[in-house]
């Protein structure tokens, strides 16, 4: 199927507080994390009723993924951008996610350090 459109609902610079990290101090404190969000989705359902039913929730994508963030506790970033990016495509009307996730207190010369990963959908129209 040809797209003619690319909409995209996005989360900027969300803030948690969590336990992440691989050495023994990291595990005793929490840090935050900065996160970005680019979710691939259908908006003109939304933007025709006016009604937030129709639109993909940014509101319930930031408590998810804090929750997420504070009840994983991963130590590589790596693990917790797969898992978060995995349970967005399950839980959310979105056909692509591009989250990105910074540690900007990690490294003190670094103004952040981080990861950002795509993810699509599986179509299992086509298996
Ligand atoms: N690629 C990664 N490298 C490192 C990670 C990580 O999650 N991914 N984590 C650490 C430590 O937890 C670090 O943040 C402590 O300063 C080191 N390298």
């Amino acid at each position: 199927m040809l797209h003619t459109q690319s909409d995209v609902v996005f989360v900027k610079g969300l803030e948690v507080k969590a336990v992440i990290g691989v050495y023994e101090w990291e595990r005793a404190i929490t840090q935050p994390l900065r996160i970005d969000i680019a979710l691939e989705t259908d908006i003109r359902k939304a933007a025709a009723s006016d009604d937030v039913v129709d639109a993909l929730n940014y509101k319930a994508v930031c408590d998810d993924v804090t929750d997420w963030c504070q009840s994983m506790q991963a130590q590589l970033i790596e693990y917790l951008a797969e898992a978060i990016a995995e349970k967005l495509l399950a839980g959310y009307p979105c056909t692509k996610v591009t989250l990105s996730i910074a540690k900007p207190t990690a490294i003190g010369a670094a103004e952040a350090v981080g990861v950002q990963i795509t993810r699509h959908a599986v179509n299992h129209d086509d298996t």
